[in-house]
């Protein structure tokens, strides 16, 4: 049995730790999913927002160039103070150029000393240029606004600090970028290579239809677990805590009541379930009449399994019905093609559940059995313990009824040890009772407790009850019985329960040689009842 809730414990380890890692993987999966999409929309906000800056610094740089477009081709000793004055003015800017067919002739930072040829090619949209500028000054980017009338144009720099610091500030944790044709700009400065391939997390593009310009807003890889256990561990603490409840509790109450069921279940498809017989003896004849069946599991690794360990659960979890039926298959199929050489008729003890009083299965399973014999050759009898409350309902009593119809004889099993034994002996038809072992032992102990036992074949013998004893283990006791009437004997005294091929070949042994020396198995006895039990 230990070996069989082992096997059992593995599948019920399994079942807790799915169900245990459940809500964790269902919680951490909304939680992700939660943070992916936080992410998401401030990276879409701190793409919009640079994109808005951005659009508000080439605003006003393209305020200054159409300004500025005006003085273009005047000579630059005339206009360069106004060059300079637009650079002080405006916020942004870093310089300011004039040029006419394209040969920047004037500059801010330069005056005249500039020789320079504009290629409009290399501007997005002939307008736009993302370019590093050396000197003078700190090295930096300048994002170049080209404006152009006829011959005339105006190139204004916006200084690219501007621009990396108001990346830098939107979002410090997201990494902004602006795209103007193939050059991009981080807030580290100008790269040549597209930098947001290596921030895969949450990327948002932005175009800007006005200037053509690209924003990039991406997290580097790894911001979406970190941003998960940054913002919700106390949420993912909980989460833990509630798989770990769910699994332990998962786990203890299927380790109690489901694990052992699944494995009664699993025996039973593997029919791992048979019975063994213990004979019953007539004790005028002292011949074996009859047997009671009582089931054993044939556990694969742990060998016999006695009832007890068994029967409780499988009368919880409803399997008992499915195990008796199953169990007077076996036995009808094993004892029936010896019924000719067994005592005619042979009694066929069977245990039965308070659950088989609750419908009418059991009237077809019977009818099964006794269908493997000859009419008349078996007596089947139903033995219903008195341990287990049978509720006389409507259903009981004329399931009793419906068994005596088919022949079927009714037992109560264990009298005397439950509370109800005279109450049952009323409402249900009982045909035996089978006197508890724990009365037989009593005889050869003080007068008192032979006392009890002398009241209850008392009363069998008022009642006109057929009478069995169980559990004889003595001679004393059999001879005992035997003088005070009892009807039938059953004990180790006389064989303990064994596997129905060994019963036959016992009792057929018994039988042969019976042949030749009238065998029996309570020779006359000198024993003699009290008055009140005699028959
Ligand atoms: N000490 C002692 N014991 C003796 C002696 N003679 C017989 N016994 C044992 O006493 C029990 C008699 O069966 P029970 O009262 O119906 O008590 C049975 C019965 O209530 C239940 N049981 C057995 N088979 C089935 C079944 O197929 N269905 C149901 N519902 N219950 C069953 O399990 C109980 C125990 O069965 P077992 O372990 O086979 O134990 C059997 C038997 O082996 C004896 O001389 N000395």
């Amino acid at each position: 049995m230990n070996r069989a809730i082992r096997y059992s414990s593995k599948k019920v380890i399994l079942i807790a730790l799915a169900i245990g890692l459940l809500p964790i993987m269902l919680g951490t999966l909304l939680v992700y999913l939660k943070t992916s999409s936080d992410l998401s929309r401030t990276s879409d906000n701190a793409a919009h927002e640079a994109s808005r800056q951005i659009t508000v610094m080439l605003n006003e740089a393209e305020a200054a160039a159409n300004e500025l477009i005006n003085i273009a081709g005047v000579p630059c000793s005339e206009v360069a103070k106004e060059l300079r004055e637009a650079v002080a003015t405006y916020r942004f800017l870093r310089a300011t150029n004039l040029a006419m067919d394209n040969q920047v002739y004037c500059s801010s930072l330069y005056g005249t000393d500039v020789n320079l040829t504009v290629n409009p090619q290399n501007y997005l949209r002939g307008r736009l240029r993302l370019v590093d500028q050396a000197s003078p000054g700190p090295k930096t980017s300048v994002l170049i606004l080209r404006v152009q009338h006829g011959t005339k144009s105006v190139l204004v720099g916006i200084d690219g600090r501007h621009i990396q610091d108001a990346l830098h500030l939107i979002n410090k944790h997201s990494n902004l970028s602006l795209q103007v044709g193939n050059t991009w700009m981080t807030q580290y400065g100008i790269t040549h290579t597209p930098p947001y391939k290596d921030f895969p997390t949450a990327p948002k593009t932005l175009l800007s239809n006005e200037y053509g310009f690209t924003v990039y807003a991406a997290y580097p890889a790894g911001t979406l677990v970190k941003h998960t256990f940054d913002t919700y561990s106390v949420l993912l603490g909980l989460l833990l805590a509630l798989g770990i409840f769910t699994g332990l509790l998962t786990y203890w109450m299927l380790g109690r009541v489901l694990a052992p069921s699944m494995e009664l279940q699993r025996a039973l498809s593997a029919d791992e379930f048979i019975p063994f017989l213990q004979p019953v003896i007539s004790s005028t004849s002292g011949k074996w009449v009859g047997c009671e069946v009582l089931i054993r599991w044939n556990h694969p690794h742990e060998g016999i399994i006695a009832p007890n360990s068994f029967i409780p659960l499988a009368e919880r979890s409803n399997l008992i019905i499915a195990m008796t039926r199953r169990l007077m298959h076996k036995t009808a199929q094993q004892l029936a093609p010896y019924a000719s050489r067994l005592e005619q008729p042979f009694h066929v003890g069977f245990n039965v559940s308070a659950k088989h009083f609750e419908n009418f299965d059991l009237v077809d399973d019977c009818i099964l059995f006794l269908r493997a014999f000859k009419p008349g050759a078996i007596i089947m009898v139903l033995e219903m313990t008195e341990r287990e409350l049978i509720k006389p309902t409507p259903t009981a009593l004329q399931l009793i009824e419906r068994l005596h119809d088919l022949g079927v004889k009714i037992a109560l099993d264990d009298f005397g040890t439950g509370h109800s034994s005279l109450s049952y002996l009323q409402r249900f038809k009982v045909d035996f009772i089978k006197i508890d072992q724990s009365f037989i032992s009593m005889i050869g102990a003080d007068a008192l407790s032979v006392h009890i036992l002398d009241s209850i074949l008392d009363l069998a013998l008022k009642l006109d009850l057929q009478v069995l004893a169980e559990g004889i283990e003595t001679e004393e006791q059999r001879d005992y019985l035997g003088a005070c009437g009892v009807d039938f004997m059953q004990g180790y005294f006389y064989a303990k329960p064994m596997p129905i091929d060994d019963f036959l070949s016992t009792l057929l042994d018994k039988t042969s040689l019976s042949k030749k020396t009238a065998w029996v198995d309570n020779p006359g006895s000198t024993a003699t009842c009290p008055a009140s039990a005699q028959p």
